[in-house]
């Protein structure tokens, strides 16, 4: 049986990479920072004392981060021996947003530059708040500006509410994101404008449209839904989800991966909201998937409910939720499957700002056809993609290398 589970934790930088200074990011360490924000004590909110990761350290994952980074994660565990290779990848794209980092893991790096929306304050072209207003037949718009998603709502939700104008904002990544009142405003007339922004952002090279639904009667009790929605534009390339779909093999998207590869290469979509619900699915796939099939997770909340929100402790407590479910998943592994474990980018809680950062992701390989080792230093993410691709003996993917040459 070859099966690859790729865990996708969405954020989960182990260390600013050498081109860091370029992104603002020089020093960054998203996993290294929270670690010694534990142990110092200053993430007692919800959760106490240093960050317990018994089985993410058996993987390799802090001393992934201390050979990524120079430092070996506070408070975790550096006597263990890991069990799985381990190692850590820089990015090859030119940025550091989400479809980047997996369109690259998956042998699809993004080379040129997606187009931004850089004025903090009136961000977006009038001619495309013009269009926008005549053809979604709008009352006006609220927002133009960069902002974080939640803070947003507080400041705009109730006028939102009373008007019937969308919120448009954007962030330092090539997006353009849409807040609608899911009961007020209605899910399917949000969704109908995403899709229309989505026509009219095609000349500005804009890598995603989301929708961003939220409930709750007034600021400050605002929530944003699990009814948020990707409109993301194809990947430059084939992918290895392509070549396994191509192949006759099953890939089974869990959470956003379908959204963020524009359902490129997917056979099978299962959504998910919250780690609890994202795991649970995780598992019952694994249950069931057949020989040749990759079931890929992605973990959205460590990035979007804690990373740009700046909450170290509610980032430490989901890393510790996540590791508390890792055993399940080793009591279902057969022999032949895989587990591949890595991240996108770093969203460092302690950064300045809530924007994602610069950063080295873990690269994890663990199963019964993987020996433990020290992977070192990989040139892209693509070497994930490649080393998956040579295991399941699918094309060679244009980018990357395989990391276990010796043992597909
Ligand atoms: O602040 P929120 O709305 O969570 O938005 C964040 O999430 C977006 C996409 O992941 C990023 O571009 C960043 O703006
Ligand atoms: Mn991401
Ligand atoms: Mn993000």
């Amino acid at each position: 049986m070859k099966r690859t589970i790729i865990l996708m934790l969405d954020s989960l930088g182990i260390g600013a990479s050498a081109d860091a200074a370029r992104f603002g990011d020089e020093g960054a360490n998203t996993l290294g920072h929270i670690a010694q924000a534990c142990a110092d004590g200053l993430a007692n909110n919800g959760r106490q004392g240093p960050l317990q990761l018994p089985n993410l350290t058996q993987l390799g994952l802090a001393h992934a981060c201390a050979d990524a980074s120079g430092v070996f994660p506070a408070g975790l565990d550096a006597s263990v021996t890991p069990v799985a290779a381990y190692g850590y990848a820089k990015e090859l794209s030119s940025g550091k947003d989400t479809p980047s980092g997996h369109w690259e893991m998956a042998g699809a790096p993004v080379l040129f530059d997606w187009g931004y929306f850089t004025d903090k304050q009136n961000s977006f072209p009038p001619e495309l708040l013009d269009a926008l207003v005549a053809q979604g037949n709008l009352p006006g718009y609220l927002g133009n500006c960069h902002a974080s998603g939640t803070e947003i709502l507080d400041r705009l939700g109730e006028e939102h509410m009373q008007t019937g104008k969308p919120i448009f904002y954007t962030s330092a990544d090539s997006v353009f994101q849409i807040a609608c009142h899911e009961e007020t405003y209605g899910l399917d007339k949000l969704y109908d404008l995403c899709k229309l922004a989505r026509q009219l952002l095609a000349p500005y090279n804009i890598g995603r449209v989301i929708a961003r639904p939220f409930i709750g009667a007034k600021a400050g009790e605002f929530s944003r839904t699990g009814n948020r929605h990707d409109y993301a534009v194809e990947p430059p390339i084939p992918t290895l989800l392509d070549r396994m779909k191509a192949a006759g093999g099953e890939v089974i998207s869990i959470g956003k991966i379908s959204d963020i590869y524009a359902g490129c290469g997917i056979t099978q979509q299962h959504k998910a909201t919250g780690l609890e619900e994202l795991w649970d699915k995780t598992l019952l796939q694994v249950k069931t998937a057949p020989d040749q099939s990759i079931i890929f997770t992605n973990f959205v909340d460590f990035d979007s409910s804690y990373g740009h929100r700046r909450d170290v402790a509610g980032y430490a407590a989901a890393l510790e939720y996540f590791d508390s479910r890792l055993p399940e998943l080793f009591a279902l592994l057969q022999p032949g499957d895989r587990v591949v474990l890595t991240a996108d980018h770093g969203c460092d809680p302690i950064w300045t700002g809530t924007d994602h950062t610069r950063e080295h992701v873990p690269v994890i390989f663990y199963g019964d056809t993987v020996p433990p080792q020290d992977l070192g230093m990989r040139d892209t993410f693509a070497d994930i993609g490649q080393t998956i691709a040579a295991y399941h003996g699918l094309p060679v993917l244009e980018y990357g290398s395989n990391c276990l040459p010796e043992h597909h």
